[in-house]
Order: structure tokens, then C-alpha cells, then sequence
């Protein structure tokens, strides 16, 4: 694998070269790729949205789950979706990569050309990194730039007792996909096609950019945050940024036709997929209750899914859960947590 490797500087070369620059932002590049700092502009009457998110090989990903193309897509469909949670629109993004021998040349091109085939349906452009040999396991940090309408940023903290809790799809597929793509027996290339919509939500999330934009430009008090820990942890975060008590109801969460199935022939509960295993980067959310009828049609007018799943009440922060047989508990607050081994 190392033997007539391009040095550093022929490598960065080589992977960004790739890299189509959308018209729409090449004026806005006045330095790019290639000195030491990229030089953007900003625009008017808007904010930047930034945010950072890395990958580690065996703990987002192991080859057994991942194709290299699929790093470079969830990669940077994360930092989208965080993007995403604040309302915003995503632009430029810089890739930092810690590269072990055992990667070939053409395995790191296909990351690049997994994330160069996301940026471009996004209208995003590669604007700069960094590149360095490691000798412990593949990183891939990426860091996204984005913009929004002065003062519409979503935040979390901005939910209120009366408000309705939503989400933007359905929950748990992609922790249901890992659990099939970590089944020795198929491998990526084998697994069955009536589970292969649950392992292609775990390798190639989308993020619901057009959702938090609408919801942006609604004009409308929105509380939102993307899931990449699961359900029970972001809508925590919300309960405490927000202070308030966060109700949902069992029956009303969203489980797609797939993981209901799947659960079914593994023995497996689909609702802890959907609190509990991540990724799905679905956006969580809070709006005014009086607002629900308005919300519902916009997102229908755009073929846009949205779940409605519980309320917000006054008290001291909480995630509460009422079962379809009538009990309601707490909901734990665990998720994936990079420092706690009960995951
Ligand atoms: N090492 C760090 N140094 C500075 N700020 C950090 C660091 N790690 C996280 N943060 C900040 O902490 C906040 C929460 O980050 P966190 O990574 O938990 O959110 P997230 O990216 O939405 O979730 P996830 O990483 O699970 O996708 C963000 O504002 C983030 O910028
Ligand atoms: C091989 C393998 N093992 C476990 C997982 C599960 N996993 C890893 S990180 C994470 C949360 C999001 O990460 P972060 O909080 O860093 O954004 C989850 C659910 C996986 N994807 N691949
Ligand atoms: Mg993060
Ligand atoms: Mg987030
Ligand atoms: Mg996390």
C-alpha cells in the first residue's frame, strides 16, 4: 500500500483536484484551496453558521460497514445536518485527514469522490484542510460553513411550554442498519434487499436541509436539533437548553415499514433503534402548537415528511414517554456517548 505513494503535497493535489467548485460560489471564493487560509465572503443581512464533526475509523466506522465513498458522504452529510438544525444553508466545507499506510491512494479519492457527490447536490465547495500520517486508525474531521438571515438561527433553546414536538422522519433505520451491516454472514455487497433501505440509511444519510430551511423562513418560533445520538438524547438537550418538559407519545413515533419487519425477524425492539441508536440526522423540533395546521401544509406542499410525536409542558427538564398502554416513565437520557460504555 505505501510503495509509490504521493508525498503529502501531491496527494492534497490529487483528491482535491476532483472537487467541482459550483458556480454559484466561485465569486464568493477570493482565496481557495492552495494558500494558507481560504478568504470567503460573507453577505448582508446574513449570519455564518460553522460547525466541526469527525469520523473515526472503528468507531463511526469499520470497512465492514462503510465503503470509502460512504465515509466521505456521512462525513460530511453530518456537519449538513448540523448545518440543517441551525436553519441554515451549507456552502463551504474544509476536510482534515489522518491517513494510515493501510489506506490506498485510491480508497482515499473515493472518499473524496463521496463527499465531492454530496457537495455538489448542495451547491458546497471545498474550500481548504489538512493532511497528515497517522499510525493509529483513519480521521476524517470536516468543518462546514454556512449562512442565515440575521437572527433566524434554530436553536434548542427555544422551546415553550404549549409548543408541539415534531420530527422530520422516521426514526431508529440507521441503527437498525449498523446491526445488519455488523452481521458477518452479508457483508455490504450481500445484504438482503428487503434490509438494504435500513443499512443505506446508516451509509448514506440525507440531511433535511430544505426542512430547516423552511422552517427558518417561516417567521415562526422553532426550537431544532438534528439526531446523531438518537431521539431520547437530542430531545433531552432541547428539554435542558430550553428548560421546559418534553411529552411524547409512543404510538406517534414514526418507524418506517423496514426496521418494523427487521425488529420482528431479529427480536429486537424497533423503539430502541429509534431512541436510542443515532444517526438517523432527522431534525427534532418545537413549534407553537397554533402553528401545527400551518406547518403540516407547508411541509406538504414540498413533499416533505413531518411527524408530529408530543408536546412541551412548564417543569423542571425531562424527556417523558406515555406508552401505548397507558403508563408514561421517563425517558432515559442515553444515546451514543463517546465517554460512557452503556450505550
Ligand atoms: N473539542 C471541542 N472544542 C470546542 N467546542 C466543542 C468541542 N466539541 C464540541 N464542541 C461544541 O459543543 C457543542 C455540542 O457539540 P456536539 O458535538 O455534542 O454536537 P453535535 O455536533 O450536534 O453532535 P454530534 O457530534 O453527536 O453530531 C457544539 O457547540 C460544539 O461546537
Ligand atoms: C462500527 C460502528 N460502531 C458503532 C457505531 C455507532 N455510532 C458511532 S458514533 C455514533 C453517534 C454519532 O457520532 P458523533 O456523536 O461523534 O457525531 C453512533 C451511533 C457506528 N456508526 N459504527
Ligand atoms: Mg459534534
Ligand atoms: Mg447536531
Ligand atoms: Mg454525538
Amino acid at each position: 500500500m505505501t510503495e509509490n505513494r504521493r508525498d503529502e503535497f501531491g496527494l492534497i493535489s490529487y483528491v482535491t483536484g476532483r472537487q467541482k467548485v459550483p458556480t454559484t460560489l466561485r465569486k464568493r471564493i477570493t482565496v481557495g484551496n492552495g494558500d494558507d487560509a481560504a478568504i470567503v465572503a460573507g453577505r448582508v443581512n446574513y449570519e455564518w453558521v460553522a460547525c466541526c464533526d469527525t469520523m473515526v475509523e472503528d468507531v463511526h466506522f469499520k470497512r465492514q460497514t462503510m465503503l470509502p465513498s460512504d465515509i466521505g458522504h456521512k462525513a460530511l452529510a453530518s456537519n449538513i445536518s448540523d448545518v440543517a438544525a441551525m436553519g441554515g444553508i451549507p456552502l463551504f466545507y474544509l476536510v482534515s485527514l489522518g491517513l494510515p499506510h493501510t489506506w490506498s491512494e485510491e480508497e482515499v479519492a473515493e472518499i473524496y469522490d463521496g463527499m465531492g457527490a454530496l457537495a455538489l447536490r448542495y451547491n458546497m465547495a471545498l474550500i481548504g484542510g489538512d493532511t497528515v500520517a497517522v499510525s493509529g486508525p483513519l480521521t476524517l474531521t470536516i468543518t462546514v460553513l454556512g449562512e442565515v438571515e440575521r437572527g433566524h438561527g434554530l436553536l434548542r433553546s427555544s422551546a415553550r411550554p404549549g409548543d408541539a414536538v415534531f420530527l422530520t422522519g422516521t426514526v431508529g433505520d440507521s441503527g437498525a442498519g449498523l446491526d445488519i451491516l455488523l452481521q458477518e454472514r452479508w457483508g455490504i455487497a450481500n445484504i438482503p434487499a428487503e434490509w438494504m433501505p435500513l443499512a443505506n440509511r446508516h451509509r448514506l444519510p440525507e440531511p433535511d436541509v430544505q426542512a430547516g430551511r423552511l422552517l427558518a423562513t417561516s417567521g415562526i418560533r422553532v426550537a431544532l436539533n438534528d439526531i446523531s445520538d438518537g431521539l431520547a438524547s437530542e430531545a433531552w438537550e432541547i428539554a435542558q437548553a430550553s428548560n421546559v418538559r418534553l411529552e411524547l407519545e409512543e404510538a406517534a413515533i414514526p418507524l418506517s415499514a423496514p426496521i418494523l419487519h427487521y425488529a420482528d425477524v431479529s427480536g429486537n425492539n424497533a423503539l430502541d433503534w429509534a431512541f436510542y441508536g443515532g444517526e438517523d440526522y432527522r431534525l427534532v423540533g418545537c413549534v407553537s402548537a397554533k402553528h401545527k395546521e400551518n406547518i403540516s401544509r407547508a411541509f406538504a406542499e414540498r413533499e416533505l415528511p413531518l411527524y408530529w410525536i408530543g408536546e412541551v409542558q412548564a417543569g423542571s427538564p425531562e424527556v417523558r414517554i406515555h406508552w401505548q398502554n397507558g403508563e408514561s416513565t421517563t425517558l432515559p437520557k442515553k444515546g451514543y456517548n463517546h465517554f460512557n460504555e452503556e450505550r
